[in-house]
């Protein structure tokens, strides 16, 4: 607020200020958007952040305490947009709307009519189609954490309680996304939450500590599911959870300011159920985002779902690949089941004039749907048959998900013909607007449109009937703004006036009357305008109400026409890139033949050189040795890659797989300086080095990627080594290690550890990559060549062949090879390592000054005359 706290006496406000400063003393932590006119004003500390956020111009309205009031403002009619940016900000803000009457006398009354916040919304306009919002609160105790995730537009509701371990929590965040989270306030200043405050994006949000009280959370979530005891949820030991669970209502419904009938159930999950994966593992597999802009992401390359419905449900399976294999095979059945008969276009078709109607329920719900909405939820209702018809020919007695998504579709041929008899063909954007009810569907409706349309041949009519029933052939009917509708008859003939005609008016030379009839017509045609919108807004507001009793038959029905896009997905996929089904096996392992990495692969096309990966308990390390660029970190990739896309139910690029089960897969692959939170690239690769060590298991599937780089080469090869060594052994992951360390391949004669290479050759000079990955260590590292291939200037190769031979002949001399892999040629545990003699290599001989001398000549450029003086003088050298 400002300086001078305008909250501290609002009695010296105008009345409307005063009415402002209440909102906002209630909406505190909100932006206000005070509705006045065709404007969302802004005021004091609220308008500076507007103004910052928003780039739009402060301006001032009249003075507080002597000082002008700052102000900002954006037309209503365009409120929208910005309030998308402010919300992708991670602001809150308070809609505060004009709901009385225009008296004249004081403010306009005005409420809070909802609150938008990251995790809550679910209007289109605010929240991008592909994007789910999800709101969490996390409950903490000592040593536990209750977490627990509300999706508002779909109502899904998820809760489980783990050990309070950090990183543990950070994976289960990144799996989850939520976009804004809750925690109570007496945490706050907790270690945990000023740590996610630095690592996390996600806006957290602090509640009252009383929310988040274990006491009363039973009862707040037994009055929401209707039921007497959570027994039946799983969840009625798991307190933390449901505090958690209970203080993330409170929020839904004071945000949304209405109760929320679409969320009916609770579903308890556990992160042991999804494979592992950390948010550093997800950055770089490039698994929903890629890491440079003009990047493909997995899911980016996967995606080509009909519904956005599904398209979300795709990029939530790649985030949580299942540990299930008996789901996963399911998924694959189902997938072959479509394959088979190539139904997957025909599923395809029918499903894509399918609209987000999950979104459209969970507004239904939230009683925010608009005209529009009802029409997707009438065309997805047309469409059912459709694909039922698509669907039917891939059923058979075993297609037990196909079958089950099946009767999920379901039919809803009245809520098809309920909307058609009650909502116009296009109606208009908003309620408001009026003509959104279909003419027939209501008697009262109807008349009141007649009246307002017909008005005129109304009168024309009653002018008819009352000249033919009183015999007056001059009978008038007329208008005036201060009597309203009157009968008007002359003087002479108002003796003959009957009875029902009522005086209303005496003029010179005319009398004026109003008959019952007329009042009632006038009454209603006066009103018929704004009575005909009331009207239309309590049939909308009854449609509303009965599709709300549909409404958990109806989620179901989106759910399955999300699923059964993902699964005509996968199966269209499948058929495109030739991806096969992979099997899976009890026994730890991962057994790849001619895998190919799925975007680099659609980069390349046939180009490509796929490749085995053949890992399981007794050959659980590969090292793998051979040129940049020869296709090292693609290979990993890859893997990796096919084990997830494998475990979220999908075929996959390859044509064999069988794996084994994992836990997590672990990536430690190149890193920037991450300035933002002090750390150079080297301590980033320790730090995430150190993680690797730490949580992986036997289970889990680890990339390593030329750890050691970022040191000088012997205290980076001694940390590669003594890594290789703890992975292999004390570990025994399933790990497959890149490196540039030649030395490493020694490790190779150890148990669980195999040497492989990528394949080059050299045909006169120039470096061809294979990309093949074979069997045995690499015999050369090529890195001249490929800074050749990389356009390093012709000198630079030179002067660089020069010094490697010179390092290549005094590492000779010292070790008696030119292997590089010498270096380490003892068989000792990494404790043991001794690195004396490799330091005496730093102590490089000087090089002859004939050959300095040579080296600095630019030959090309040397006349006859230079070239023999030169000669002359490296013979006085020698
Ligand atoms: N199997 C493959 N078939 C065809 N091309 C490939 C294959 N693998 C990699 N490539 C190509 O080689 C490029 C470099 O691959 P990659 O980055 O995996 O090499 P690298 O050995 O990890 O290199 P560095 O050691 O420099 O990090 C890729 O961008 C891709 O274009």
């Amino acid at each position: 607020m400002n300086a001078t706290n305008p909250m501290l006496d609002i009695s010296s406000h105008t009345p409307m200020m005063q009415q402002y400063l209440t909102v906002k003393q209630q909406y505190a932590h909100a932006l206000v958007f005070y509705r006045m006119g065709d404007f969302y004003e802004l005021f004091f500390e609220d308008a500076h952040r507007a103004v910052k956020l928003l780039g739009i111009t402060l301006t001032h309205r009249g003075k507080s305490n002597g000082q002008p009031i700052p102000m900002a403002g954006v037309p209503y009619h365009a409120a929208e947009s910005y309030l998308a940016r402010l919300v992708k900000a991670g602001e809150t803000i308070a809609i505060c709307e004009q709901v009385g009457e225009v008296t004249g006398k004081g403010p306009v009354d005005r409420q809070v009519v909802r609150i938008l916040t990251p995790g809550t919304l679910t209007d289109d306009a605010l929240l991008p189609s592909h994007q789910s919002a999800s709101l969490a609160a996390l409950c903490f105790d000592k040593d536990k954490v209750g977490i627990a995730v509300l999706e508002l537009s779909s109502g899904q509701f998820l809760v489980q309680e783990m050990p309070l371990d950090y990183l543990r929590l950070g994976i289960e965040l990144a799996r989850l996304a939520p976009a804004e989270i809750l925690i109570s306030e007496d945490v706050e200043n907790t270690a945990t939450v000023k740590q996610l405050r630095q690592d996390i994006e996600t806006p957290l949000t602090r509640r009252p500590n009383v929310d988040f009280h274990p006491g009363n959370a039973a009862d707040v979530l037994c009055r929401q599911f209707k039921v007497s005891t959570l027994a039946g949820f799983g969840v009625e030991h798991l307190k933390l959870a449901q505090a958690a669970a209970a203080a993330l209502l409170h929020y839904a419904s004071e945000t949304q300011k209405t109760s929320l009938p679409h969320i009916q159930r609770i579903r308890v999950e556990s992160m042991d159920a999804f494979i592992a994966l950390d948010p550093v593992t997800r950055r770089n597999l490039e698994i929903t985002e890629p890491l440079f802009e003009h990047g493909t992401s997995l899911l980016k390359l996967v995606d080509r779902c009909q519904t956005v419905m599904g398209s979300r449900l795709l990029a939530r399976h790649l985030m949580q690949p299942l540990r299930d294999t008996k789901l996963l095979e399911q998924r694959q059945d189902a997938i072959d089941d479509i394959l088979k008969g190539y139904h997957e276009e025909a599923i395809r078709v029918a499903l894509s004039s399918i609209g987000d109607i999950e979104r459209v329920l969970g507004r239904i719900a939230l009683n925010t749907a608009r005209p529009r909405d009802l029409v997707m939820l009438r065309q997805a209702c047309a469409q059912l048959p459709f694909v039922h018809h698509a669907l039917h020919p891939a059923l058979h007695p075993k297609s037990l998900v196909l079958s089950q998504l099946a009767s999920q579709l379901g039919s809803f041929n009245h809520v098809f013909d309920l909307l058609k008899q009650a909502v116009v063909e296009i109606p208009p954007v908003l309620l408001r607007e009026g003509g959104v009810i279909a003419a027939g569907f209501d008697s009262e409706l109807d008349e009141l449109r007649q009246i307002r349309d017909h008005a005129n041949q109304f009168l024309l009519d009653m002018e008819q009937r009352e000249r033919e029933n009183t015999g007056i052939a001059t009978l008038k009917i007329g208008y005036n703004r201060v009597s309203g509708y009157y009968i008007e008859l002359t003087r002479a003939q108002s003796e003959s006036a009957p009875a029902h005609f009522i005086r209303r008016q005496t003029l010179k030379n005319v009398e004026r009357y109003i008959t019952p009839e007329l009042k009632t017509f006038e009454d209603k045609v006066l009103s018929s305008e704004s009575r005909a919108l009331n009207r239309e807004k309590q049939l909308f507001d009854h449609l509303l109400d009965t599709l709300r009793q549909e409404l958990a038959a109806l989620q179901g029905m989106s759910a399955a026409v999300a699923e059964l896009d993902v699964l005509a997905n996968w199966a269209a996929q499948a058929r495109n890139r030739q991806w096969i089904r992979p099997t899976f096996q009890p026994e730890c392992g991962i057994d790849i033949q001619a895998g190919r990495h799925p975007v680099v692969e659609s980069l390349i096309q046939a180009s490509f050189t796929p490749n085995d990966v053949n890992l399981n308990e007794k050959h659980r390390l590969a090292l793998i040795t051979g040129p940049n660029m020869g296709g090292k970190s693609t290979y990993m990739r890859q893997t990796a890659l096919i084990c997830i896309l494998a475990y979220c139910g999908s075929f996959v690029p390859a044509k064999q797989a069988k794996l084994g089960p994992i836990d997590r897969i672990f990536t430690r692959i190149g890193s920037a300086d991450d300035l933002s939170s002090g750390k150079s690239t080297f301590m980033v690769e320790m730090t995430e080095t150190a993680q690797i060590l730490h949580h992986a298991t036997s289970h889990s599937l680890v990339l390593m990627d030329e750890v050691g780089r970022g040191t000088s080469t012997y205290d980076g090869l001694s940390l590669a080594w003594a890594c290789v060594l703890d992975l292999a052994k004390r570990i025994q992951c399933l790990c497959l290690f890149a490196t540039h360390y030649f030395e490493l391949t020694e490790l190779g004669q150890q148990a669980g550890i195999d040497n492989y290479h990528v394949a080059a050759k050299e045909i006169n000079g120039d470096l061809i990559l294979l990309h093949q990955v074979r069997s045995g260590p690499a015999s050369q590292s090529h890195g001249i060549q490929v800074a050749k291939l990389a356009g390093i200037p012709a000198s630079v190769l030179k002067e660089a062949q020069q010094r490697l031979k010179i390092l290549e002949r005094q590492q000779s001399k010292y070790i008696g090879t030119a292997h590089q892999n010498d270096l380490f040629d003892f068989d000792t545990a990494p404790e043991h390592i001794v690195v004396e003699p490799q330091i005496q290599i730093v102590e490089v001989e000087k090089p002859s000054p004939v050959l300095e001398q040579l080296q600095q000549t630019d030959v090309d450029n040397l006349t006859p005359r230079q070239a023999l003086e030169l000669l002359y003088a490296l013979k006085q050298l020698i």
